[in-house]
């Protein structure tokens, strides 16, 4: 067997085609969308992914607003740069990229957004608002992650979703939007503290690999014919990406997001749609 390819360039594509379309119908009404990036420290993974969000905003006619602080910032001045984008009538939604430099607290940084224009949807309000079942801004890679699946036609209604991780931008969130009705699937969550990863892993529909371990997900760990999706990132001597999901699973596997080329795209696609939904939304009043 050799996987279908859960393709995020082309999936993303399509949906920048569609927003494209979204934010020339809010020009008319006379809104111009800003998406607003706070960036702090160095970091050339971080800096990389910001300026594609500036690129994708480009593409598809949002205002881009970029901030920038360097690595010896302070607590202070990061929220304050915080607050002057809460302020900003330019900047209809923003976010934090992540992780921040050791020694800030990102956590508090999180709490200091304006909910209304979190377009990360990790605000503490955003995240509580999903677990009401409420509207909410939704976290863009575990959006992107379903979104991906959807296209391919991946059934979700009473598979079973294994998810590998705990982090804040997916692990944490993804079971949240996978165990809404409009989804129906039943997630299990391995982390370190989990006994037989491997064991979980065989028992899966589903696989969502976000721990940041090369290779994590071997093909014996594979049920035939599951869907994996390889979100984990860590870099070779290189500097080359190397997913969680070890390449031999593409002859076991049913469906297979590429890593680079899957979640990555959707995660910048799904930000886009978060800041053209909060622009719709106030523009309706
Ligand atoms: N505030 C946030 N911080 C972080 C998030 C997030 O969603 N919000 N997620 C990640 C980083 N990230 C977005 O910020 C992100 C990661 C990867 C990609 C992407 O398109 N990757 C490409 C490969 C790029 C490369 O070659 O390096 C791909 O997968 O094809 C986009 C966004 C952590 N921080």
């Amino acid at each position: 067997m050799s996987a279908e390819i859960l393709d995020g360039k082309a999936a993303a594509a399509a949906i920048k085609s569609d927003l494209s379309a979204r934010v020339a119908a809010l020009k008319q009404r006379g809104v111009t969308p800003g998406l607003g990036t706070l960036l702090v420290g160095d970091d050339v993974g971080s800096q990389k992914y910001v300026a594609g969000k500036h690129r994708d905003c480009a593409a598809v006619g949002i205002a881009s607003i970029q901030r920038e602080l360097p690595v010896t910032a302070t607590q202070e001045e990061v929220e304050a740069a915080v607050a002057e984008l809460n302020e900003d009538p330019a900047c209809t939604g923003y976010l934090v990229q992540l992780p921040l430099p050791r020694g800030l607290d990102a956590n508090r940084v999180l709490e200091a957004i304006e909910p209304a224009k979190d377009a990360d949807g990790l605000h503490p309000t955003n995240l509580g608002r999903l677990v009401l079942g409420e509207p909410a801004p939704l976290p863009c890679t575990p959006n992107g992650v379903i979104a991906l699946l959807r296209r391919h036609g991946v059934e979700l209604n009473g598979a079973h979703v294994v998810v590998v991780g705990r982090g804040v931008t997916i692990g944490r969130s993804i079971p949240l939007l996978l165990t809404r009705r409009s989804e129906n699937a039943t997630v299990t969550q391995v982390h370190t503290g989990t006994r037989d990863i491997a064991a979980h892993l065989r028992q899966a529909d589903v696989i969502v690999a976000a721990a940041g371990v090369p290779h994590l997900v071997k093909p014996e760990d594979v049920k035939p014919g599951a869907a994996v999706l390889d979100v984990g990132v860590s870099r070779d001597e290189h500097g080359k990406i190397v997913g969680d999901v070890h390449p031999g699973v593409a002859e076991v596997a049913g469906w297979l997001s590429p890593n680079p080329g899957g979640v990555g795209p959707m995660t910048r696609a799904m930000l886009l749609q978060n800041v053209v939904e909060a622009a719709e939304r106030a523009a309706d009043g």
